[in-house]
């Protein structure tokens, strides 16, 4: 034991000296030179091979780097030894992680391979365009070099695929905002998350059951249509339009659509974007598998005419031939953001840098949209959100009142349905009725009734003008797009979504 001592000892002291004489012999050029050559010379000999998975990968975030990070959460948990312990604001779950600097053994196959958190100060940077991160973090996974095809082939896919599993299973998705109206947080991110815990779904959604259970399928042909879009050559992405008035739930239809698919939400305001190529900037930065809102696309940016220039708040006339207009950079002044942008950011090159994304854009009044925004491939399906139907009552009255149709009197049930389509009433408003009265069913059914009978005798007393609210306006809205735009907009939103549909699911069948 003494002498295994001894000769450490004489070891550590000989790596001392020659790091003295290397110190005192090599000016530091020269020294560096030849500790890359030892270093290259004993990766040569060594049976190992390393690859590093930085946590940026020059300005992009590296989504295999969370996919990682993710994935050794959940085998850390058991094997590491120092694990760094986190639960985001408002999470469900802990997260664990390797610490800095620590290391874990997962095996895959029957081959061993070995993660190290590595995790070093960066160098203060005193002329940096935008604020790097203080730290530069990153993976290094080592290996066997003879198992260095299975590992390549495989092993970081399956990482991918078990990372999506563990987001989806977790149930924590995010939401993310542009709120900071341009400006970079220390990693380079426009966006800024929160979880989102919205609890709407496809059940607490009250519509129409047929039409439900369409977008339902639409959404998940379009989930598993991977290899469709492939063959097809189409980039992985769908538009939905969601129009009605307000309080019909188009933001709640969202939430139940990234809870449905497990997507993320980026909900873009578009008066903090300043110009086209910021626009750019945060469709590139955001992740596949989610879905991009812009609400209320008419109020928030202007988008009546083409030739115009969209900007936050005000319109620019423009030459029809400029260059926003073919789709050029579509800078203008500086601070604005062009319709032509827009078409760029759902329809353009850049808008496939990503994938499997969806875009939705909420509106109250599709007759100011540009018929260019809502043509298919852009906008796919259109989905009028109406006032509530005798149909959509039934979903509430069950949520709410936790009342079945068989629980209540035909009576009731026969007056509610006389009148709910004359009263012309939004979800919203039966819901907040149903919500003040819900511990007395009784009293809730007939406040309910009451109002209805109230508005829907309003309703008849202004004779046509209420009727051409409803379904009417919405055909009326789509025959005159049809004639403002007798080629993109000829065809009705409802024939755009059926043509898409039928012609996707022939395709994928
Ligand atoms: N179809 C619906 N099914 C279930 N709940 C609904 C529905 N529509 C509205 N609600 C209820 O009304 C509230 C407001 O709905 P929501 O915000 O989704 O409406 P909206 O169409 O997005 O309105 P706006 O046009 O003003 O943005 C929601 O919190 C939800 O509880
Ligand atoms: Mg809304």
């Amino acid at each position: 034991m003494k002498e295994l001592w001894t000769s450490l000892a004489s070891l550590m002291g000989l790596l001392a000296f020659s790091q003295g004489i290397l110190h005192a012999l090599f000016p530091q050029d020269l020294r560096f030179a030849l500790l890359k050559f030892l270093s290259r010379s004993f990766q040569w000999f060594s049976s190992y091979c390393y690859f590093d998975i930085t946590e940026i990968d020059g300005v992009n975030t590296n989504e295999l780097y969370n996919a990682v990070q993710l994935y050794l959460s959940t085998s850390a948990s058991i094997t590491g030894n120092r694990l760094s312990l986190t639960r985001a604001r408002n999470s469900s779950a802990f997260t664990f992680g390797l610490s800095n600097n620590e290391c874990l053994i997962d095996t895959f196959n029957g081959v061993t391979a070995r993660w190290e958190h590595v995790v070093t100060q960066r160098q203060s940077q005193s002329y940096a365009w935008r604020p790097v991160p203080d730290e530069k973090r990153g993976f290094t996974l080592r290996i066997n070099k003879k198992d260095k095809s299975l590992i390549l082939d495989s092993y970081l896919d399956y990482i991918m695929e078990k990372a999506n599993e563990i987001r989806r299973k977790n149930q924590d998705r995010l939401l993310y905002t542009n709120s900071r109206g341009g400006a970079l947080d220390s990693r380079g991110h426009p966006w800024e998350a929160v979880p989102f815990k919205h609890p709407s779904t496809f059940d607490t959604l009250a519509m129409d059951p047929a039409k439900k259970a369409q977008i339902m399928a639409d959404l998940r042909g379009f989930a598993d249509g991977q290899s469709f879009y492939q063959n097809t050559g189409r980039a992985w992405k769908r538009g939905y339009l969601l129009y009605g008035p307000p309080g019909t739930g188009k933001s709640s239809m969202i939430a139940a659509m990234a809870n449905f698919l497990g997507y993320d939400i980026y909900d873009l305001e578009p008066t903090e974007v300043h110009n086209n190529s910021e626009l750019r900037k945060l469709l590139m930065k955001t992740t596949s598998k989610s879905i991009i809102v812009i609400e209320d696309i008419d109020c928030s940016i202007n988008l009546t005419n083409r030739t115009k220039s969209v900007s936050a708040g005000r319109t620019a006339h423009h030459d029809p031939l400029s260059p926003d207009l073919r789709g050029g950079t579509g800078e203008d002044g500086g601070n604005s953001i062009t319709l032509s942008g827009l078409l760029n950011f759902t329809d353009g090159l850049w808008s496939c840098c990503g994938s499997e994304r969806i875009f939705v854009f909420t509106t109250n009044h599709i007759e100011k949209l540009d018929p260019a925004l809502l043509r298919s491939g852009r906008m796919d399906m259109h989905i009028y959100m109406g006032f509530c139907s005798f149909l959509s009552l039934k979903i509430l009255l069950k949520n709410y009142l936790r009342l079945a149709e068989e629980d209540m009197e035909d009576r009731i049930l026969k007056k509610l349905e006389e009148v709910i389509d004359e009263a012309q009433i939004t979800p919203a408003d039966i819901s907040e009725i149903l919500i003040k009265n819900r511990r007395d069913k009784g009293k809730a059914l007939s406040e309910l009734l009451e109002e209805l009978e109230n508005r829907a005798k309003r309703n008849h007393e202004e004779g046509a003008v209420g009727e051409k609210n409803s379904t009417e306006m919405e055909e009326e809205e789509q025959e005159k797009r049809a004639l403002e735009s007798p080629n993109e907009g000829s065809e009705t939103p409802e024939n755009c979504s059926k043509e898409e549909d039928e012609d996707q699911k022939e395709k994928m069948n």
